[in-house]
């Protein structure tokens, strides 16, 4: 049987929102250190480590809310890209194809993350954080370089590799922040828009019943 969304979660509440303003805030805050620009107009950023938070903490539907919210913020034309960028042209330069990889990134994290409305354990958060937070920015940031630059596929995706230790930092920074969380204060994640699918106990437990509202 397929479980279904509660009523009353049906929509986003005010506290989804402010937690979702919080992480729009801290992915603005990231960019503060600045950018470390590379070949093929893509900067290194820490950015993409607020995106990951925002899946692994929010889940999928707050989590895509918070990039979304800060997505829109700079498409109105607030400088919140690392190196003080924004506005709508940065959607048509070679870093487009990221920015919407954010997006995707973190409800494909959050999916991953909360699988079935569970707290979050190590192995899902890296599984979680390395396919949204890295592969699925990569799928989508890759092929619009490649178009934006009219550089071959294969050329962009080589280029890539220069983010590939960072990112796996900021996997591993992640992963460590979830797991304070959890064991810290795990109300963090009572939230979590996904379905009651279990009922078993421990840190597997289903998010809303492990720490009630
Ligand atoms: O500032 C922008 O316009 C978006 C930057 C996108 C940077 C990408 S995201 C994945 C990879 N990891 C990084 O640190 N930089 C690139």
């Amino acid at each position: 049987m397929t479980p279904s969304i509660p009523a009353s979660r049906a929509a986003l509440d005010a506290t989804d929102l402010a937690r979702a303003a919080v992480f729009a805030a801290l992915i603005a805050v990231l960019g503060l250190p600045g950018s470390f620009p590379l070949f093929g107009g893509v900067p290194i950023t820490a950015q993409t480590l607020g995106v990951m938070l925002a899946g692994a903490v929010l889940g999928p539907v707050v989590g895509a809310a918070s990039v979304g919210t800060f997505l829109a913020l700079v498409a109105v034309g607030l400088p919140l890209l690392a190196g003080g960028r924004g506005g709508l042209a940065v959607f048509a330069g070679p870093t487009a194809g990221y920015l919407v990889g954010w997006l995707v990134g973190a409800v494909v994290v959050g999916l991953i993350v909360h699988a079935g409305g569970r707290r979050p354990v190590w192995w899902r958060t890296v599984a979680g954080l390395l396919i949204g937070g890295v592969l699925v920015v990569y799928a989508c940031g890759i092929p619009v370089q490649s178009l934006v630059l009219r550089l071959p596929l294969e050329q962009a995706a080589l280029a890539n590799l220069a983010f590939v230790p960072g990112d796996i930092v900021k996997v591993v920074v992640a992963t460590l922040v979830i797991g304070a969380l959890v064991r810290g204060y795990p109300r963090a994640f009572r939230r979590t828009w996904a379905p009651r699918a279990s009922t078993r106990a421990g840190d597997d437990a289903p998010t809303r019943t492990a720490a009630p509202a």
